[in-house]
């Protein structure tokens, strides 16, 4: 009796053993009919369904054709008027490089994410307030302009910027004025008459400063800062470096204000 019930005993658990692996052999059946449904749905998808993965969307590669346009373009204009209320708008180029300024089809139309545009290329043609494009002076790249030569010299040991800007602060008269009031008009004739060592006069933005002091701490070099002596330098000096405060650098320096009456 014990026999058979210890026989019956096993029975029932292997039978409990075979439907619970039928349970999960099932399981893993209809997983895998699920991961061949979701295959099939992608397809054109280079992963692969055995193994255990992640599913992300992949943008379309960007569009390479319209990268090496961009880099042909000179210049560019955006017509926010032409906007055709879907999201597109009208670019008009200017100065495609050669080869593609002669393009047979002056049109382009293209995507880059969720912006449409048309690109119109206008050839060599230069872009005109007659059309009412925005106009640029020269029509040359930024590249194409030649850099300004800079001619900064080595300063001298104790001519720095710094060195200046000591001495403005305890030497008792950089101006030479010996005395004499700055609070005057000063002819251009007087001003043509200083150009001795010690007293170099100069005349910049109306104001009228004896540079001679200042000569071999000047970052251009004297014979630089020589062409200005004995006139007005305004223009010479706006145009090697118009962002230099002069009147700051020059402050002790300050003789009178130029009579621009005569
Ligand atoms: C009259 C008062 C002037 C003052 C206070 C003055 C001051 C300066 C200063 C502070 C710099 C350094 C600029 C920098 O580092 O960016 C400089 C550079 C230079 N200055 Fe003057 N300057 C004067 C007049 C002139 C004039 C009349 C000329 C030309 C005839 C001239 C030619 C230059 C040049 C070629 C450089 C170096 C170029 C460069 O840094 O780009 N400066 N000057």
């Amino acid at each position: 009796m014990v026999y058979f019930l210890r026989n019956f005993r096993i029975k029932i658990i292997s039978m409990q053993h075979s439907v619970g692996e039928n349970f999960e052999r099932k399981k893993r059946e209809k997983k895998k009919r699920e991961l061949l449904e979701r295959n099939r749905v992608y397809a054109d998808s280079p992963m692969d369904i055995d193994n255990d993965f992640t599913f992300c969307q992949v943008s379309k590669p960007v569009d390479l054709e319209t990268n090496k346009l961009a880099s042909d373009i000179a210049e560019i204009s955006i017509e926010e008027g032409s906007s055709n209320g879907s999201g597109s708008s009208q670019v008009t180029v200017f100065g495609l490089r050669d080869g593609l300024s002669n393009d047979s089809n002056p049109k382009k139309e293209g995507t880059v994410g969720s912006l449409s545009f048309t690109v119109t290329n206008k050839g060599s043609s230069q872009p005109s307030e007659a059309n009412n494009l925005p106009v640029k002076s020269s029509g040359l790249r930024s590249s194409d302009k030649k850099p300004t030569v800079r001619a900064k010299v080595p300063f001298e040991k104790g001519y720095s910027q710094m060195d200046w800007l000591k001495l403005t602060r305890t030497h008792p008269d950089l101006a030479g004025l010996k005395g004499q009031s700055s609070k005057r008009l000063i002819s251009m004739d007087e001003v043509r008459k200083h150009q001795t060592e010690g007293q170099m006069w100069t005349v910049l933005k109306g104001r009228v400063y004896n540079i001679s002091p200042y000569m071999k701490f000047h970052p251009g070099g004297v014979d630089m800062l020589m062409k200005a002596v004995g006139k007005d330098s305004t223009s010479l000096f706006n145009k090697y470096h118009a962002w230099v405060n002069a009147e700051f650098l020059l402050e002790k320096c300050f003789v009178g204000t130029l009579d621009e009456g005569q």
